[in-house]
């Protein structure tokens, strides 16, 4: 008979707090950002996003989401002011399509979700050595979540879901600045929260613009579909076992998202 293994991710936050029993803790992320129950806090400053000096490495499709790496050996691209202490240095993005159409993103407002959500993820190097340091320290990361919302095309978001038929795994993808995926307006929301996968750490200073990006459907829908490439691919090398025992991901969740 044929044993699948599942992917700890996959089976999402139901199981998580077997393995990591911080799923459980006190500042949990995502949240439901109600914007009348949250307080206003005048010490805290616009914030400023230095990427003119970023330099992206590649791109990668891990079957849950894409990420984009950046070379961080200095201060070239960081985030800084708001209710951060220290500039701290742009690592990766990844976007949250959601295997749910067009509701795929983690954090809501007032109990809406949009179609999917973008985490700039940024690590505290004045005060850690590095990223794995940070990511277990409570002012060890700072993740800049923006959501994007259908609408028009997005003249640049087309240079991801472009590379996106090239990306089976890792692909070089050189000089794209995240700057040009921001909206107009930097206002945010920030609470002391977690990583929203699996290590979970409670190690995030999270800032969430209030306002949306706006992409097409077809924009979504091409990630979305890639995603499922991804898994459809995965299904076919589980079912010939082409892929590795524990490299396998939960049928189920491959057949949901279908
Ligand atoms: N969705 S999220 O922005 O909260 C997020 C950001 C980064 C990560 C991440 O880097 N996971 C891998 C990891 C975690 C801890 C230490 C490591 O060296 C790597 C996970 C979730
Ligand atoms: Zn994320």
């Amino acid at each position: 008979q044929v044993f699948i293994s599942f992917c700890l991710v996959c089976q999402g936050p139901p199981v998580w707090h077997k393995n990591y029993p911080v799923a459980q803790g006190n500042r949990q992320s995502p949240i439901d950002i109600i914007p009348h129950q949250t307080s206003h806090d005048p010490g805290l400053g616009p914030i400023t996003l230095n990427y003119d000096q970023c330099t992206s490495i590649n791109i990668t499709n891990n079957g849950h989401s894409v990420v984009v790496e950046f070379e961080d050996p200095d201060d070239r691209s960081v985030i800084l002011g708001g209710p951060l202490d220290n500039p701290y240095r742009l690592k990766q993005f990844h976007f949250h399509w959601g295997g749910k159409g067009c509701h795929g993103s983690e954090h809501t407002v007032s109990g809406n979700s949009y179609a999917s959500e973008l985490h700039l993820v940024h690590w505290n190097a004045v005060k850690y050595k590095t990223f794995g340091e940070a990511a277990t320290a409570p002012d060890g990361l700072a993740v800049l979540g923006i959501f994007l919302e259908t609408g028009d095309d997005h003249r640049w978001l087309h240079m991801i879901t472009d590379a996106l038929y090239m990306v089976k795994f890792k692909v070089n993808f050189k000089a794209f600045n995240p700057k040009c995926l921001l909206p107009s307006s930097l206002h945010y929301w920030t609470y002391l929260g977690s990583l929203t996968t699996p290590p979970l750490h409670e190690s995030v200073i999270w800032i969430v613009l209030k306002e949306p990006i706006i992409v097409s459907e077809k924009q979504v829908h091409v990630a979305c579909m890639f995603l499922l490439h991804l898994k459809a691919g995965e299904l076919h090398d589980i079912l010939f076992f082409k892929t590795p025992y524990n490299k396998r991901t939960k049928m189920k969740n491959v057949l949901d998202d279908m």
